[in-house]
């Protein structure tokens, strides 16, 4: 087949856009000087013919698509290394610390993917200065390749009930790490069962028989030769899931397998040769790997969708179905507006997480630098914020990839379109590092404590401020600000009246903590509600920050991706606000009205949008969403890679198929 260089109606979207493309991927790149550096490592990457895949993934067996990921992962590291590109230490964003060029690599994850997410953050945030000298090195080299292994078959959420011991043995000055129960053994860890020689393993520390909570240890589990467990080690893999299918997650058990105690991670914590124990300065230390990943999260979630949205909105732009004037040829499904509504708002979603994600990235920071000196202040509110966005971030963003998939009826269904795969990473981040809805009840706990706290007399937090403001009745008012401040008002009321639920079934008689989960639907609900408040927040006011720099053109399509975002979520949460604030059906009808005229005016800019989240083919991984839109030369070439295809008759049909013809079975 030969094809022409860009489908026509890719052409002509192309030539309606309103705004410099360059300039907006500069700004979601976080800098001109970003784009450069992340399209260098993209060209040298997806140049290695090593990484290409003859046969897409999907036809190969589980064993078959392990052994590909591991081959690749190796030549991707080589590669990585050449280019200089520091993994395992985190930046602002998936693009710059280059996450979203390496998984390119790997539709459903690469088995080294813990080795750079969570092994080497935890020793670098965890060992003191010289274990992490020792180690830190040599997990950069691949000498040692580790993973984060926490979760047990019994416990994930509650780490509390975490059953791995390391008890210490203060004669021959060890741990010895056992797992008691069939519940104590590990489950989950990526890279575990048959990738990593080493793990962190987080285990309740006991010395001389008394308990010292959940600690973090580094804990070799196979020979550096032979890659053999070593005695007393039990591992391997959990078996087949609905992603991640090459990420090899493992299980692992221990048999009184002694280790040095120079092992312990030290940083906050330290057990002396003589087996007395310093505790760290705040117990929640231990927890710090967790509130960096829920961070970072916010940002591949937004990532995830800003994939899924180019593969859709490309696609959309270059099928054509149906009438929507008899006498004229079938239209661009992107021309239907319940298309548009399905679309346009995951590109401002996608562009509003990613916006609040550079931002948290800069409180954690901060919070980092603070913690250096041992100022802990900010920590409860960063580990509420990091909980919520990471809630609300992938639940959001999860359940617009799968409508990115469906609004590309029958061939989202297919697997070369990605669509289906992207979902299912994107899905992950609901469940791992805290599930979504206990993750919401921590945010609560906070809100409740900063509610009552504030009710004395305490100063609220910053994205609390807000809660020492009069509820007084105002008419609705539908400007951005006016609308940031009714969401407010929900926050307030959702919270307010949680509290005076607790605060009622406690004088009822009930215990706090039957209290608690009586009300804890209405505290989930209010959780979400400070989400909002703090997302609509932060999104408008980076842009209005943004707004100043950049040029006119684009400012003014920020802002409209900026409102319709916050009239598409008046108009989803329309019961909250219409309970406590003053918005009317009038009102709702001219907001319905603005929403339709925002889908009017960002459609011709749509393609332009999404070009400029700036995905390469390799990147996006497609047949729907490439570039240059040829979706069905697409689809068909990548039908005949199937291995059914290779032959015109299948040998079950000489076998099944014509005896039962014929009668003869
Ligand atoms: C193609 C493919 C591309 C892919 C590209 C992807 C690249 C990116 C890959 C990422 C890959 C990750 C892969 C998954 C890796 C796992 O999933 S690792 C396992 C993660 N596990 C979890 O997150 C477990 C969730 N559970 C928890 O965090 C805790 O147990 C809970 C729920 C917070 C409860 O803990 P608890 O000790 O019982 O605490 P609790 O009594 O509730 O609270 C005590 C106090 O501590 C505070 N507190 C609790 N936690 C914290 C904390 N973390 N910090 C500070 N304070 C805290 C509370 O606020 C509370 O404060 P006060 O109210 O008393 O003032
Ligand atoms: C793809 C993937 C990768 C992972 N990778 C790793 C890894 O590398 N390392 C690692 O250690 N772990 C990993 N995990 C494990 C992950 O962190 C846990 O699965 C997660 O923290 C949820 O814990 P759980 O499975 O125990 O769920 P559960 O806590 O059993 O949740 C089940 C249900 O119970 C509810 N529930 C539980 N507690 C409460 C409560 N207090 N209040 C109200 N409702 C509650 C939840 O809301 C949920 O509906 C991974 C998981 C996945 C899916």
């Amino acid at each position: 087949m030969t094809l022409k260089k860009v489908n026509p109606d890719l052409e002509k979207e192309r030539s309606t856009c309103t705004f410099n493309i360059e300039e907006l991927t500069n700004l979601l790149d976080t800098g001109a000087h970003c784009t450069a550096e992340r399209r260098a490592v993209e060209d040298k990457v997806f140049s290695v013919k090593e990484l290409k895949d003859e046969i897409p993934d999907e036809f190969l067996s589980h064993k078959e698509r392990y052994e590909n990921a591991i081959r690749k992962s190796v030549f991707l590291h080589k590669v990585l290394q050449e280019t200089g590109v520091k993994r395992g230490v985190y930046n602002r964003s998936d693009k710059s610390d280059f996450r979203t060029t390496y998984y390119s690599i790997f539709k459903d994850g690469s088995p080294f993917m813990l080795q750079y997410s969570m092994f080497v953050p935890t020793i670098l945030g965890q060992g003191d200065s010289e274990q992490v000298e020792l180690w830190y090195k040599r997990a950069l080299n691949m000498e040692i390749i580790g993973t984060y292994a926490q979760t047990e078959l019994g416990h994930g959420t509650f780490i509390r009930g975490l059953e791995t011991e390391a008890v210490y043995d203060e004669k021959t000055e060890e741990f010895i790490l056992n797992s008691p129960s069939l519940s104590s053994y590990k489950w989950w860890p990526g890279g575990l069962g048959h990738t990593t020689n080493y793990c962190i393993v987080m285990a309740q520390l006991k010395i001389k028989g008394k308990p010292y909570g959940m600690q973090p240890f580094i804990v070799q589990i196979r020979d550096e030769e032979t890659h053999m467990p070593l005695p007393g080690v039990k591992v391997g893999e959990i078996g087949a899931k609905l992603a991640f299918n090459t990420v090899n997650n493992g299980f692992l058990g221990f048999e009184h397998v002694r280790i040095p105690r120079r092992h312990m991670l030290m940083r906050f914590s330290q057990v002396s040769k003589d087996g007395k124990f310093t505790s760290s300065a705040n117990p929640k230390l231990a927890y710090g790997t967790m509130v960096m990943v829920r961070v970072t999260i916010v940002n591949s979630a937004a990532t995830y969708l800003s994939r899924a949205v180019t593969i859709a909105i490309r696609y959309s732009a270059v099928r054509h179905q149906s009438k929507l004037k008899q006498n004229e040829p079938e239209p661009q499904i992107l021309d239907y507006v319940t298309q548009q509504h399905k679309l346009f708002i995951g590109i401002a979603t996608s562009h509003a997480y990613m916006f609040c994600s550079y931002w948290l990235w800069d409180v954690y920071v901060m919070y980092q630098k603070e913690q250096n000196v041992g100022n802990f202040d900010r920590l409860p509110e960063l580990h509420a914020l990091a909980c919520c966005l990471k809630v609300i971030s992938s639940s959001d963003c999860t359940g617009l990839v799968e409508k990115c998939r469906m609004s590309c009826g029958g061939h989202g269904f297919m697997m070369s379109s990605n669509l289906p795969q992207l979902y299912g990473i994107s899905t992950a981040t609901c469940t791992y590092e805290g599930e979504n809805t206990v993750m919401l009840l921590q945010t609560a706990r906070a809100l409740v404590k900063a509610w009552e706290l504030g009710s004395r007399g305490r100063p609220f937090s910053p994205t609390m401020s807000y809660f020492a403001e009069k509820n007084v009745p105002s008419k609705w008012d539908s400007s951005l600000e006016g609308i940031l401040n009714a969401f407010q008002k929900v926050s307030i009321g959702k919270l307010s009246s949680s509290v005076s639920s607790l605060q009622e079934y406690t004088k009822s008689g009930l215990s706090a903590e039957d209290a608690w989960n009586k009300a804890s639907v209405q505290l989930i609900g209010a959780a979400e509600a400070w989400g909002r408040a703090v997302v609509l927040s932060i999104y408008k006011s980076e842009i209005e920050r943004y707004g100043q720099t950049v040029s006119p053109a684009l400012k003014s399509v920020l802002f409209d991706l900026v409102e319709l975002y916050y009239v598409h979520l008046t108009l989803e949460k329309m019961g909250d606000l219409l309970l406590y604030t003053q918005l009317s059906e009038k009102d709702v009808v001219s907001l319905r009205k603005k929403y339709e005229d925002l889908l009017e005016k960002i459609r011709p800019n749509a393609i332009g949008l999404v070009d400029a989240f700036d995905y390469r083919d390799e990147v996006l991984n497609s047949t729907l969403g490439s570039y240059d839109g040829f979706a069905y030369e697409r689809l068909m070439t990548e039908a005949m890679k199937s291995p059914l295809n290779a032959e015109p008759v299948n040998q079950s049909f000489h076998k099944y198929i014509k005896p039962l013809m014929k009668g003869k079975l």
